[in-house]
């Protein structure tokens, strides 16, 4: 039988690793992959799988058992003392947990129960603990610091030898030339750090804009405008470049002895290298995985990429008896996060028009599954976005969805293009009513009527939406007929729908029309910044609404505010002023704003701080309460000023106990933050 397989296999292999071979070459030489990490990644995990079902076809030189990078030739090579090794990757918690398992075996430690699992949850009285600490997607260096100085800064590279880049790193302003001597203590005469370096992700926009301008490729993520900018020839051309280090741990350094990671990196701090803040010393390896989930949350809200965390065995001793294999240590794994990028061919473009008649490009794709979540469109922004990125009908491109923004596409991949594609061109005509498309601003086109029929449905769309009037059931297929069939032709005729009207419609039973009816009934009481955000008004955004809101306090007071009335508020500039100027000065617009109130709209104004007990004021909440659900007591402490977040931390103000609790309340215990209960609550809020 094996003889059957052996030869399909044998060449399954052989093409993973030729084809992963490739990639680290596209990857790490060039700094211009072809395909997406999670790509690479399920191809290495598949290899890895096959490898490790035919122990015989093992080879030292597989992809899988090698650190990935190539020291390129162009810069002159240095051996690291302690290789740099790469990490081995978790993709779910269950592989967290195979890991703990393997660690304890390996130190000899009694294996866990599930029980004990559980209970360990925010015990930190455990013999085996872990460090955990974001995974940041930059480019590892090593630092050699000799008598306090740095005198050199090298690549991973193979993790044996990486390539000399002194001059380069001098110029990052976050690595220190000098160490600092803490309390007069003697500087250890040789430290060998290792960190990663990075650039912000708006930093890392800017950048790109900027090399589109100059007709240069796009870099596809922040790691590899790092890993591009480091190694140039020119270290002035590095200097341009916005890059920062966080140091993540020691190779070797004299003259010091440490128990624990977390002590080293301790130290690390006080000879003045820059560590992570968000790092979490001392957890059990449950702990670790609620931790991934706060890290999972805050990640697009982080100013840096993070593709995932990184947990260590923080007892010195433990790591260096578990030792390393070829290619990463024994006593750390990267758990990584789903994936952000992949690629997929688009097939065609087509051209939506918004409320404000902007006419948008969106990339109709094969469709392709990113982080869990199948994408189909991707914006293209606008006309000029296209040329610079030059993207074209049938090019391969790669595809980005990062929290809830729209998916968009970062860069063609030229290597892929066949000579068939088809460059792309902006209809001097809307798509949707025929009007003249005209370039009112920058690079926007726009169609330049009013009352075209998908800038009304937009319109439409725009107000009933969830953060606008909140209309349950007034979805983007109701609206399309609504509008098609004459029955409303502006946001004001929402609230002049009848039941007779409604029940005439395609699959519009008496009953939807009814629950349409009642929805846009009950969204008639609404706040005075929802009212405003909902109105559409150009440049105004919730944000700004807000603003609005709390400095107008009435819709009559800010129809007839000045320019200069307006422009007071703080974050208002002229730019915002002139567009709701504009807006209320047309007579139109008033008209409407008049029709909505008259037919029953009740602007609700906001409690304002002295009857907030809560202002300020930050809660957690962990288990499940009784009285209510989560968001029924999140909606209760804004409400009253407060503020609900998700984790624990220093600035807490109260952690609210439920039934059956997490790790947050051992937390919440350790940084001494209040504890109350659900009735608590009750009070606080009635102060
Ligand atoms: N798209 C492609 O064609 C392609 C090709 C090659 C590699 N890749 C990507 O690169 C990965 C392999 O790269 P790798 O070998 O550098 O592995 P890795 O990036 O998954 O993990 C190892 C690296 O993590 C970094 N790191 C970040 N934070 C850290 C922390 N707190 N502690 C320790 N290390 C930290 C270090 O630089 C270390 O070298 C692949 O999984 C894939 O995602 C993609
Ligand atoms: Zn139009």
């Amino acid at each position: 039988m094996s003889s059957n397989i052996e030869p399909a296999v044998t060449e399954k292999i052989e093409n993973l690793r030729n084809a992963l071979h490739r990639h680290n070459y596209q990857y790490y030489v060039l700094d211009d992959p072809e395909i997406s990490d999670a790509e690479y990644d399920r191809m290495m995990q598949e290899l890895i799988a096959l490898e490790s079902a035919h122990p015989e076809l093992a080879s030292p030189d597989s992809p899988s058992s090698r650190v990935g990078g190539i020291p390129l030739d162009k810069f002159e090579s240095v051996a690291h003392s302690v290789p740099m090794l790469s990490l081995d990757n978790g993709f779910n918690d269950s592989d967290i947990l195979e890991f703990d398992k393997r660690v304890r075996k390996n130190l000899g430690l009694p294996p866990r129960s599930q029980a004990t699992l559980r209970e360990q949850k925010g015990n930190v009285a455990d013999e085996l603990l872990y460090t955990a600490e974001p995974k940041m997607d930059g480019v590892a260096v090593e630092l050699v610091y000799e008598n306090g100085r740095l005198v050199m800064a090298s690549t991973r590279g193979d993790g044996v030898r990486g390539e000399v880049i002194t001059s380069n790193v001098k110029t990052i302003p976050s690595v220190p030339l000098l160490l600092n001597q803490e309390n007069g203590r003697k500087i250890p005469s040789r430290v060998e750090v290792r960190g990663e370096i990075f650039m912000k992700a708006d930093r890392f926009r800017k950048l790109n804009e900027e090399r589109l301008r100059m007709n240069l490729s796009p870099f596809a993520n922040p790691r590899n405008a790092a890993a591009g900018s480091l190694r140039q020839l020119d270290p002035r051309i590095t200097a341009k470049r916005p890059l920062e280090i966080f140091l993540y741990g020691i190779g070797r350094i004299t003259d010091l002895e440490f128990e624990s990671h977390w002590d080293s990196l301790q130290a690390l701090k006080g000879l003045g290298f820059r560590i992570n803040p968000l790092i979490r010393p001392g957890i059990t390896i449950q702990d670790t995985l609620d931790y991934y989930k706060e890290l999972s949350e805050k990640r697009h809200n982080l100013p840096y990429d993070i593709d995932g965390m990184v947990i260590k065995v923080d007892n010195l001793l433990f790591q260096s008896q578990l030792g390393a294999t070829s290619k990463s240590p024994r006593w750390a794994i990267a758990y990584k996060f789903k994936a952000v990028q992949e690629t997929t061919r688009i097939m065609s473009i087509d051209v939506q028009v918004g409320r404000t008649g902007a006419l948008t490009p969106v990339a109709r794709l094969e469709p392709v599954n990113v982080g869990g979540v199948m994408v189909s469109n991707a914006t293209l922004h606008n006309e000029d976005e296209i040329r610079r990125k030059d993207i074209r009908v049938g090019d391969t491109v790669l595809v980005q969805r990062a929290g809830d923004v729209i998916p968009e596409v970062v860069k063609v991949i030229g290597s892929k293009r066949t000579g068939a594609e088809q460059i792309f061109n902006m209809p001097q005509t809307c798509p949707v009513c025929g009007a003249e498309v005209v370039d009112r601003d920058e690079a926007v086109s726009r169609c330049n009527n009013m009352n075209c029929p998908a800038q009304i449905k937009a319109r439409i769309r725009h107000f009933a939406s969830k953060r606008a009037f909140d209309i349950e059931g007034l979805g983007d297929k109701l609206v399309e007929q609504l509008v098609s069939r004459g029955l409303i032709s502006s946001y004001a005729d929402i609230f002049n729908l009848d039941k007779e009207n409604l029940q005439r419609l395609e699959r519009m039973g008496p009953k939807s029309a009814a629950n349409l009816i009642n929805a846009v009934e009950a969204s008639k009481k609404i706040t005075f910044d929802r009212f405003l955000y909902a109105l559409g008004i150009r440049h105004v955004g919730e944000n700004v609404a807000g603003i609005l809101a709390d400095k107008f306090e009435s819709a009559d007071k800010l129809c007839s505010a000045s320019l200069n009335e307006l422009t007071a508020a703080e974050g208002i500039g002229p730019e915002i002023a002139q567009s709701v100027r504009h807006f209320f000065e047309q007579d139109e617009n008033r008209k409407t704003v008049a029709r909505i109130l008259d037919s029953g709209v009740e602007i609700l104004f906001e409690a304002k701080p002295e009857n907030r007990p809560l202002e300020g004021k930050l809660f957690v909440l962990t288990g499940s309460l009784e009285g209510m659900t989560r968001s029924e007591a999140q909606k209760m402490i804004e409400a009253a000023g407060g503020k609900m977040t998700n984790s624990v931390s220093r600035n807490t103000d109260y952690l609210v106990l439920g039934k059956s609790p997490g790790s947050k309340l051992a937390r919440a215990k350790k940084l001494g933050i209040e504890i109350i209960r659900e009735s608590d609550l009750d009070k606080l809020i009635k102060i």
